[in-house]
């Protein structure tokens, strides 16, 4: 569905819609445990599909504003969401349309993605009492957890997951955490939603997705004095959710065993205790791992839209480096979906390793890309991750690109004589890192593929392809980029990851050179005869 909205002044973005379920509608193929909060109000439906000419009047009505609102019960205590009306078009794309107006783009363009039940994974803090457990997030500024059972951005069995879980913490009497003591049992729980059943039609997966449970456990490990509370849990869990239940729920379950006192959720133990040990979804064509350790997309079907765009920018055959990768999930659906020479991922976290592996082995054996993954700091060499790709992809925590590699960026041109650096993967050994498995971790690459690509280690990438989840820090990057005309911005997307949120995720392509080439301009006269962009 395509919903193009007209704005009162130019440019204006190009506005889709591509799912406008309302929250009473996302319902599970089983009943969901009851629930003792009153159901929130239906908001009513945007028509099914609404394609307008940006230069035509206004719809007469629904106003979307009054349509795409959240209409959660836990917006006022509950920090996740800060904003209830208009979620379709939260305000920062009349900022983002501008900033990139201003830069040279005048076709961004903001997909507004699913609005409600997006979210398919939640790192929610258990507190409160066995009798009266709370499962959720802070109240902003707060250390106080509140309750969310009818969170309209979960998608619906984490909310249901989240009900098994309290009636067994109250039947079994497992203690909450307690944060001013370090006392209790459970500390956390992380929901992780896989939509990936092959076993039913396509249409279906998505509501009927399983929730790999992780139950970070305050204690060393599965033989401390509490691991029959543990073990008692998952067993519930499993029994009353699981494979061989009519009201099948629950993927997995797994414990993270942390101890320490200061705010970091996991420890670095981890246990894999009933049900599949993989974990699998699909995006951007292909089937990926993902370990409950390893970073993963929240929004699957944003991310889904995005990969998707993010193809069309990757020239084919060309060779790729994915920078602040993951598990490799961008840079394993561009070897397939572009038939890359190669790939090189490079992430920081050691435990993203695996499940890379297990992604790359279940590519089809048509996919003859190499591809390999490296466990290494972006910012501790970045001359060696720059050179020798076409393509560089950078998808960097909100606080944006490492300030090295921003500037190394910026003099491009000048790196090409830059003698090699001792080590092609030099892996982490930062004073600030505080995660000693990542410390620890000093293996450093794996490579697949039977095509061995000796890269040239003198190319320079053309293309830089940016994916940014932190838009302050987007905007800063950018400018520094464009600074001295080492790149020029080309396109940029934006996309609804957070609704409810002011945050948007942007993919912002760049290509090298101060100035747009000719072909560029002459196939931006002959765009205009066209009435909707196909990008
Ligand atoms: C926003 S996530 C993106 C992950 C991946 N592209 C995906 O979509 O699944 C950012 C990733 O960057 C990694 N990271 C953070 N700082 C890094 C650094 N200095 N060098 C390499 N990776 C880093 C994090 O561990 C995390 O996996």
């Amino acid at each position: 569905m395509v919903l193009c909205l007209p704005l009162a002044r130019p440019p204006s973005p190009i506005i889709s819609c591509h799912v406008h379920t309302s929250p009473t509608l996302l319902r599970t193929h089983n009943p969901r445990p009851s629930t003792s909060h009153s159901p929130a109000p239906t908001p009513p439906q945007l028509p099914p599909s609404l394609s307008l000419n940006p230069n035509s009047t206004p719809p007469p009505s629904p106003s979307p504003s009054l349509t795409c609102a959240l209409h959660c019960p836990h917006f006022e205590s509950c920090s996740g969401c800060t904003h209830e009306f208009n979620l379709h078009r939260p305000s920062i794309v009349d900022e983002a349309t501008e900033f990139f107006h201003a830069h040279g783009v005048d076709d961004f363009t903001f997909d507004s993605c699913k609005l409600w039940g997006w979210r398919c994974r939640a790192k929610l803090a258990v507190r409160g009492s066995s009798v009266n457990p709370v499962v959720g997030l802070y109240q902003e500024g707060t250390h106080n957890a509140v309750d969310i059972p009818d969170c309209k951005a979960h998608h619906p069995n984490i909310n249901a997951a989240v009900e098994l879980l309290k009636q067994g913490i109250t039947e079994l009497n497992i203690e909450p955490y307690d944060e001013d003591e370090g006392t209790g049992d459970l500390r956390y729980v992380q929901m992780a939603v896989t939509t990936h059943d092959t076993a039913l039609p396509a249409s279906k997966r998505y509501l009927n997705g399983k929730v790999q449970v992780s139950l970070v456990w305050n204690s060393r490990n599965e033989t401390s004095h509490n691991s029959q509370k543990l073990h008692a849990l998952t067993n519930f869990l499993w029994k009353k959710g699981g494979r061989w239940n009519n009201n099948h729920l629950i993927h997995s379950v797994w414990a993270n065993f942390q101890t320490s006192t200061n705010n970091i959720i996991f420890g670095n133990r981890w246990r894999h205790l009933v049900g599949e040990a993989d974990f699998w979804e699909n995006v951007g064509g292909i089937d990926i791992s993902l370990a409950p350790s390893s970073f993963g997309q929240a929004n699957t079907r944003a991310f889904n839209l995005l990969l998707q765009k993010l193809q069309k920018y990757v020239p084919y055959e060309s060779s790729v480096t994915d920078l602040y990768a993951g598990a490799g999930v961008i840079g394993i659906s561009l070897a397939a979906s572009r038939k890359c020479r190669s790939v090189r991922c490079v992430e920081i976290n050691k435990e993203s390793k695996l499940s890379f592996e297990k992604t790359v082995n279940r590519l089809p054996s048509s996919v003859d890309s190499s591809i390999s993954w490296h466990h290494a700091d972006t910012s501790k060499d970045p001359v060696t991750w720059v050179r020798g790709s076409d393509v560089i992809i950078v998808d960097p925590p909100r606080k944006g690109l490492d300030p090295s590699l921003i500037e190394i960026l910026q003099n491009i041109s000048s790196i090409k004589h830059k003698p090699e650096s001792s080590s092609q993967s030099p892996s982490v050994k930062d004073k600030d890192e505080k995660r000693p498995w990542i410390l620890r971790a000093q293996e450093d690459s794996v490579q697949v593929g039977s095509k061995v690509t000796l890269e040239g280690r003198r190319t320079l990438p053309q293309t830089l392809i940016y994916i940014s989840c932190g838009w302050e820090s987007f905007k800063e990057d950018c400018k520094s980029l464009l600074s001295n005309k080492a790149w020029r911005l080309e396109k940029a997307h934006g996309y609804n990851f957070f609704p409810g949120t002011q945050s948007i995720e942007v993919l912002a392509v760049f290509q090298r050179g101060g100035k747009a080439s000719q072909n560029k301009k002459k196939a931006g006269k002959k765009k205009k005869k066209r009435v909707k962009n196909d990008k």
